[in-house]
């Protein structure tokens, strides 16, 4: 079984628009709602790839009611800590040529009581899961420490910890050292607070991460491929991802890829790659289902190009 935490879910709705111009009425031509925040996405992602997985995620108002229903209905289990502020809702518009413009609410802002019950809800059942997911941004209420206290409370039951954030919320949680962490090229190079130009000065920052704490890193680089530093070396990839359509949720299929194949070496990189090339070529912040998934286009090598530049963040 793989827990999911998301401590600020979300339903996510995407317009398809034909451009984005500022300041006009636009008329979509289409548009979805997906269930979203990054926990939840890696839920989908391991649930479409028949593993069992339960989310834990605080839910409030009708939002949170109807972001239940869609996981349950995608054979996800919920394991929901009532809170009384609203789930929030993300907007994504979406233009033909790949471009996304994406605007994240801040969510609702939880009490001492709800964070308590939220750290609770994951450690009460941590033990019993193959892997321990904490995703995303923090939502107000809960302070930059809350991932380490996560962290250090799950490892305490024995779990394995993968941790996708950013930030101080990252870079706190490491001396608690949980087994991957996942951040982007701009993750990343906040956590080193240095500028990432090229895949050997990526090299660099993971294994910094890693004295810092994290036992792997898994770090996705958009367009320029993933890097996988952990205790079986070091290992590059890429995958063709074209036509893109929405590169929402692209790292979180690639940290469910990865987590389903093992989480761990060059098969779990590879895996991941398939997953992140999948969702870049799908709609929204959907998953990939296994059918969508391309195996033969990956490429995984232990020698990484380290003179090639790095392109913008997914
Ligand atoms: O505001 P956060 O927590 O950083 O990110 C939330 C979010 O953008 O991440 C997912 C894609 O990774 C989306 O489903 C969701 O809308």
């Amino acid at each position: 079984m793989i827990l999911t935490v998301t401590p600020n879910p979300s339903l996510d709705r995407t317009y398809e628009i034909p451009a984005l111009t500022r300041g006009a009425v636009l008329r979509a031509d289409a548009d979805r709602v997906d269930p979203g925040g990054k926990g939840v996405n890696v839920s989908r992602a391991v649930a479409a790839a028949g593993h069992r997985t339960i989310a834990v995620l605080p839910l409030g108002g009708p939002e949170g009611a109807l972001l239940e229903r869609l996981l349950t209905g995608l054979g996800i289990e919920v394991a929901a800590v009532p809170v009384t502020g609203r789930t929030r809702v993300n907007i994504a518009a979406a233009e033909p040529d790949g471009t996304l413009t994406k605007l994240n609410a801040p969510g609702p802002e939880l009490t001492p009581a709800e964070s308590h019950a939220l750290l609770s809800a994951v450690t009460a059942r941590a033990g019993g899961a193959t892997w321990t997911v904490c995703c995303g941004s923090l939502p107000r209420g809960l302070d930059d420490d809350w991932y380490a206290a996560l962290v250090a409370r799950a490892r305490r039951t024995g779990a394995r910890i993968a941790l996708d954030t950013s930030g101080p919320a990252l870079t706190r949680a490491l001396p608690a050292g949980p087994d991957v962490v996942k951040p982007n090229t701009d993750e990343l190079a906040t956590a080193v607070r240095r500028h990432l130009a090229t895949v050997g000065d990526a090299v660099l920052a993971a294994e910094d991460l890693r004295k810092a704490g994290a036992r792997a890193v898994l770090a996705t680089l958009g367009a320029a491929g993933q890097l996988l530093v952990d205790d079986t070396g070091t290992h590059w990839g890429t995958a063709p991802a074209t036509p893109v359509r929405s590169d929402v949720g692209a790292g979180d299929a690639s940290l469910a890829g990865f987590l389903s194949a093992g989480g761990r070496g060059p098969r779990a990189l590879a895996a991941a790659l398939a997953h992140g090339a999948a969702a870049v070529r799908l709609p929204g912040s959907a998953m990939p289902e296994p059918a969508d998934l391309r195996p033969d286009e990956v490429t995984v090598t232990s020698e990484p190009p380290l003179e090639r530049p790095l392109g913008a963040a997914r």
